[in-house]
């Protein structure tokens, strides 16, 4: 067993209890004769020149909690390498050439973006496209939504199910107020942009809030400030992302992801490995030791 998943018999026990009944899909296990068209393709698109690690953060979590098969678009116009030497199952792609395809179960824009022209006309293509595979919108991706009015109407006319994940200040940018405001009333400012955009909305930060389009709020108590490092974020959009082209529920994937996130880090504080100095490449490997344990054996 790695060194730092050690948790007691009880807290493991008590994690196992919670997960089966809060997000039973999550807790499945894999039919036998399962292959890995079953298990989903998601595409993650951000990557600009200099973040492209933000992309490779949220494909390595997305395999790693499961899904089929991932592609990264980068968005550059050349591929910053031909291969990911740490992790050669991931499919790289610039996101120009990735929008061609037809494969895709779900789609995770923004991580490391970038904000630049090539960004944004990526988006407006995107979302000029009413009927399109589950998205969700992190990072850059917001920041460009939250400047321009028409590509928001078009994400309120989506017909598929859409998944905002920003930080206080994304939110902020979306709501044009201060980040003190979000956070003097969290549950109203994620209630405000679920009902603005008909759509999913995780407002993290610690005790992260996932809200339904419908406005019903849940909180999650999972985490530690051992995720205040760069990426963890970009790792949460590939965890939520896998488990959507998991065909899990929409509801069970954004709060069972937030929650599996969370504990990850929890496993990890417990071990020894942060909070100081957590990395957020160490989530994965953790979310897929966890995840495994909260299989129900048939
Ligand atoms: N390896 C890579 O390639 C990585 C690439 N990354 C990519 O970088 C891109 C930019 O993302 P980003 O979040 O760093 O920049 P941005 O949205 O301007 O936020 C900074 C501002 O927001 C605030 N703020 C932030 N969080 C807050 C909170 N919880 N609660 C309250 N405030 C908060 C903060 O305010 P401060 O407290 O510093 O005054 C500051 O003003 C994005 O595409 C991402 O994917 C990163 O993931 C890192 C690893
Ligand atoms: N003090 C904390 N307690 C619990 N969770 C935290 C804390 N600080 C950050 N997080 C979590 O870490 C993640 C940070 O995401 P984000 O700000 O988008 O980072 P990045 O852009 O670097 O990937 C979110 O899931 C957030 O809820």
């Amino acid at each position: 067993m790695p060194p730092y998943y050690n948790p007691t018999p009880e807290q493991l026990n008590h994690w196992q209890r919670h997960a089966r009944s809060a997000f039973p899909a999550l807790c499945r296990p894999r039919a036998a004769n399962s292959h890995k068209g079953s298990h989903g393709t998601l595409a993650l698109v951000g990557g600009c020149v200099g973040m492209s690690g933000a992309l490779v953060l949220a494909g390595s979590a997305a395999l790693k909690s499961g899904c089929g098969k991932v592609w990264l678009g980068f968005m550059q116009t050349a591929l910053p390498l031909p291969v990911l030497p740490q992790q050669p199952e991931i499919m790289l792609a610039t996101a120009t050439d990735l929008a061609q395809r037809t494969d895709i179960t779900a789609c995770a824009v923004g991580c490391g973006m970038g904000t630049g022209a090539a960004a944004a006309a990526w988006l407006a293509a995107l979302l000029a496209q009413a009927d399109k595979p589950p998205l969700l919108l992190d990072a850059d991706a917001l920041n460009l939504l939250a400047v321009n009015p028409v590509w928001q109407h078009h994400l309120q006319q989506r017909h598929g199910d859409t998944l905002l994940t920003p930080h206080p200040a994304e939110a902020a940018r979306l709501l044009q107020c201060s980040t003190q405001a979000i956070e003097a009333n969290r549950p109203a400012a994620a209630q405000q942009l679920a009902a603005r955009f008909r759509a999913w909305v995780v407002l993290k930060g610690r005790h992260t809030l996932i809200t339904s389009p419908s406005g019903q709020i849940s909180q999650n108590h999972s985490g530690n400030p051992g995720l205040a490092t760069a990426g963890s974020g970009d790792v949460l959009t590939g965890i939520i992302g896998s488990l959507l082209v998991q065909g899990i529920p929409t509801a069970q994937a954004a709060i069972g992801g937030v929650w599996l996130h969370g504990t990850a880090a929890d496993l990890l504080v417990a071990g020894g490995c942060g909070p100081i100095g957590l990395t957020a490449g160490e989530l994965a490997d953790a979310a897929r030791w966890l995840r495994n344990r909260l299989v129900v054996d048939t």
